[in-house]
């Protein structure tokens, strides 16, 4: 019996699983998609189109009316090894609505600091040379440079540092996780340099969390051999922000009610899990651009901080950054950044395999951001230092406002304290009611970062790795003296 069962080997479930064996723990990690990256480096394009073998397709109700396709990644390395490639911090601010004891602004920095090699600022204060992932910028796209000028001619702060603790609001190259064009998931970065350590199942996937008398057990499955089960009285749960509240709930962990709804018995009445769940709701203004773009190095080179909204001018239209994608013109994202996280998770049926459903009302606070935030992509996009890239904006000024999800979800299993009652894990990330289990992944977050979450969620999942193996110390050096 393995000492840990880490389920998700995606962003943070690599993490995870890599502290606990650099620790001297027997890890297993069981990852529901293939259990290999190769193939999905290249930095340039997102590995996401329809005939995508690295994707969980999960629908999104956005506004209670429109289905869209959520994609999240569902291979080793996860959403961060078919993601954007953006690695900005969230400002430390944003960590006020953490649990202080253990989520202080001090502490999250010098997280921060450990889990990168900035390989262009390493040696500025705040930034680290020595952690596993690799950090680097450049501008290459025309459409990103032309827009940088455009965005500080027309005001806005010029940030040669979008990750100093200061950053503030402004315009400036994409801190990234690529190096030499190569983008680096989680899995390449803390999961490779252990691989002989780790026991690593691909295609296995996790139906339930096994729980006796208020422990976990262990946990049962399916893979390509049939059903599994395997043994373990610590599990770390990193599925996602999808399927760790879905794994949840079939696991009898939920609100009472939406159990008994799918038929699930009640193990434990957690009414937080998946609810408040929360995403930058996004919507584009496209253009028409003079020339078909050809030179780019990542999806997002160029992003403005402005308020309410991040600007993101994608480097190129989405049929050349996505395989199987058509044709179409170029866009500027507008996503509302201060988002409010009305969103949840709802199971579909008793069947622990099937996609859970995900639902993403918009507040109209992030709708009124979003019309301010169109207004200034306008403005910009019509200014003469974008004159040379931008033919005509083809988005027309009267369009309806139909905003989509950035697939940045987080917070379906919140953290908090005993006595509030949406939380449901405590600050060192352990599920409430339920000893041995813990959630790591963005699941956790108690807010919406107010930035893209892939940084914060390797940090998150870094600090708390640290915290659990710092339990599972103690309490083995407990259970030796007696
Ligand atoms: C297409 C895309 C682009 C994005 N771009 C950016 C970006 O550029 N910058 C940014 O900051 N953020 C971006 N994000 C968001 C960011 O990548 C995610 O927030 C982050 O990777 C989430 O990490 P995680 O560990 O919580 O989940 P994931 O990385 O999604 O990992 C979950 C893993 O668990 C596995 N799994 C699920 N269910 C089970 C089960 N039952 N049993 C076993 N395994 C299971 C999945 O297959 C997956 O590998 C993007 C997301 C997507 C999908």
């Amino acid at each position: 019996m393995p000492d840990v069962v880490v389920v998700g080997g995606g962003s943070a479930g690599c993490v995870a699983a890599a502290g606990f064996a650099r620790a001297g723990a027997s890890v297993m990690l069981l990852e529901a998609g293939p259990g290999s990256t190769a193939m999905l480096s290249d930095a340039r394009r997102l590995p996401i189109g329809p005939s995508s073998l690295y994707v969980d397709p999960i629908t999104t109700r956005v506004d209670g009316v429109r289905d869209v396709v959520g994609t999240r990644g569902r291979v080793l390395g996860g959403s961060g090894a078919v993601n954007g490639a953006y690695f900005v911090r969230a400002p430390l601010a944003d960590f006020a609505r953490w649990p202080q004891d253990r989520w202080s602004a001090d502490v999250v920095a010098e997280g921060f600091r450990r889990i990168e090699t900035d390989l262009d600022l390493g040696d500025r204060p705040g930034h680290g040379t020595d952690g596993p992932m690799p950090v680097s910028r450049a501008v290459v796209a025309p459409v990103a440079e032309a827009f940088r000028r455009a965005a500080t001619a027309a005001g806005h702060r010029d940030l040669d540092d979008l990750n100093a603790t200061d950053a503030g609001d402004g315009v400036g190259a994409v801190p990234s996780n690529v190096a030499g064009g190569r983008r680096v998931s989680a899995a390449e970065a803390f999961l490779a340099p252990v691989a002989g350590i780790v026991e690593v199942r691909g295609e296995a996937m996790v139906a339930r969390v096994d729980v006796v008398a208020g422990r976990v057990v262990g946990v049962s499955g399916r893979d390509a051999h049939g059903e599994f089960a395997v043994g373990a009285d610590r599990v770390i749960l990193a599925a996602g922000t999808v399927r760790t509240a879905a794994l949840l709930m079939h696991s009898g962990i939920g609100p009472r009610e939406t159990l008994r709804a799918i038929g699930v018995d009640v193990v434990v009445d957690r009414p937080g899990v998946g609810v408040g769940v929360g995403d930058h709701p996004e919507v584009a203004v496209a253009y028409r651009p003079r020339r078909v773009a050809e030179t780019w190095r990542t999806p997002l080179e160029v992003v403005l901080e402005a308020g309410l909204v991040e600007l993101r001018c994608y480097s190129a239209s989405f049929d050349r950054l996505i395989e199987g994608v058509p044709p179409g013109d170029p866009v500027i994202g507008v996503a509302a950044m201060v988002a409010e996280p009305l969103g949840s998770v709802v199971p579909l049926s008793a069947d622990p395999f099937a996609a859970p459903r995900v639902d993403h009302p918009v507040a109209d606070a992030d709708r009124r951001a979003l019309v301010d935030g169109v207004a200034l992509a306008r403005d910009l996009l019509g200014r003469p230092e974008m004159a040379e890239v931008v033919d005509h904006v083809t988005t027309a000024p009267d369009a309806p406002l139909s905003p989509g999800a950035a697939l940045h979800t987080v917070g379906s299993a919140r953290m908090g304290a005993d006595d509030d009652p949406l939380a449901v894990v405590d600050s060192s990330c352990r599920v409430l009611g339920v000893s041995g289990l813990a959630v790591v992944d963005a699941s956790m977050f108690p807010a919406v970062p107010t930035r893209g979450p892939h940084a914060t969620v390797i940090m998150a999942a870094h600090r708390a790795t640290e915290m659990l193996v710092a339990e599972a110390v103690r309490s083995a050096a407990v259970r030796r003296e007696r």
